[in-house]
């Protein structure tokens, strides 16, 4: 990529704001500045995989890329190593050699598993994904048992409590430390409320709470900004949307998977806050699944403060619309019951 495309790509993620205000990848892309992060990235020849490998290559937090799959990395590896960015990177294949991606990670994305098929949940993803996460995370335990883990591979709502138990067992469990990547549903109802409000979509907040399929996922509208007063016919069409936004890739792609650029785009702009987060950026906020009180259900997603330690401060839901409140009390059953089904697969098996 010739520089003044790298400074294009540059510009229009700078134009993009975070929860917080802050920009994803807003530094100089020579910038050397910074401690030695090393990022590792498991399932990286994948779909979400390849994107998110080249943007985090385009991160200068980063020192250390290492890009681990089952197979295909050396390829991948090989290709992005060539951007003349801050990051060494290395490509690991195959199971033997995931001690050595994963030895010193900071940060541990994880978008390893299988995507949807039309007609199908993300439940529907369970049995094959859950022995998948279940493994990295007992390697990730033995590994890098300090590292932030970024948990992208679905049911989300399931896989978060899977890792956290298999991490329990390893005595390994910080809670501070583990996120479902919600922020694909944050970038999404931004999007779609833009549109709506006639608004640009560089200023626009929304918050998105609760968990990550279906009815689980809850924009609160009512405190977007800016303010745009839209009629409650379009607030319910808006949630919906949101609500719905993966299954409208799924469908779109009409068999040839679920969204990949978009998530690599979220992937990025979660794991460049994790990475500010631990380099001591203060005030860093973003939507993530995390263990929560904030609720009665022991994992919850909704606005995290991130620090040097991973989740400084989860925040609590601020005030909900009526609509907002009939959502959250509707969302709890369906949220109570992956999770569940999370622990119970990670204690039996
Ligand atoms: N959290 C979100 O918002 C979100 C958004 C989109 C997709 N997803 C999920 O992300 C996952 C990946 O989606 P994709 O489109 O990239 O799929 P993909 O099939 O294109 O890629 C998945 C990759 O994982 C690899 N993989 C499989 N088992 C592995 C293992 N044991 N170790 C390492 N790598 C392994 C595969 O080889 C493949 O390269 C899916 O579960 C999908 O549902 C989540
Ligand atoms: O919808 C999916 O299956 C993938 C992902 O969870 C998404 O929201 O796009």
């Amino acid at each position: 990529m010739k520089v003044s495309m790298l400074r294009s790509v540059q510009s229009a993620l700078k134009r993009t704001s975070s929860s917080t205000g802050g920009h994803i990848l807003r530094r100089d892309f020579s910038s050397e500045s910074g401690p030695n992060r090393k990022v590792a990235v498991l399932g990286a020849a994948g779909g979400i995989g390849q994107p998110l490998a080249l943007l985090m290559k385009l991160n200068p937090l980063v020192s250390h890329l290492s890009l681990y799959d089952i197979a295909g990395t050396p390829g991948v590896a090989a290709d992005v190593s060539h951007i003349n960015t801050r990051s060494e990177v290395k490509g690991y294949a195959g199971e033997e050699n995931l001690a050595e991606a994963l030895d010193g990670a900071d940060i541990v994305i994880i978008p390893a598993g299988v995507p949807r098929k039309p007609g199908m949940t993300r439940d529907d993803l369970f049995n094959i994904n859950a022995g998948i996460v279940k493994s990295l995370c007992t390697a990730i335990a033995k590994y890098c048992p300090h590292a932030l883990v970024n948990m992208i591979s679905n049911p989300v709502n399931s896989t978060v409590p899977i890792a956290a138990e298999v991490f329990k067992k390893a005595g390994t469990y910080d809670e501070k430390r583990l996120f479902g990547v919600t922020t694909l549903d944050v970038v999404r109802a931004k999007t779609f409320y833009a549109g709506k409000a006639k608004v640009p979509v560089a200023g626009v907040n929304v918050p998105v709470v609760g968990g990550h399929a279906g009815v689980t996922i809850l924009p609160l509208f009512s405190q977007a900004t800016p303010k745009a007063n839209l009629p409650h016919e379009e607030i319910i069409a808006l949630t919906k949307r949101t609500q719905d936004g993966g299954t409208e890739v799924v469908e779109a792609k009409a068999g040839k998977g679920s969204a990949t650029l978009s998530m690599a785009y979220a992937g990025a702009i979660f794991a460049d806050a994790c990475l500010k987060g631990l380099n001591g950026v203060p005030d860093v906020v973003e939507c993530s699944y995390v263990q929560s009180t904030i609720t009665e259900l022991p994992f919850f997603a909704s606005k995290v403060r991130l620090g040097k330690n991973g989740v400084e401060e989860v925040l609590g839901l601020g005030a909900l619309s009526d609509f907002e409140k009939e959502g959250l009390e509707k969302l709890k059953p369906e949220l109570q019951s992956s999770i569940e089904k999370g622990i119970k697969f990670a204690s039996q098996s």
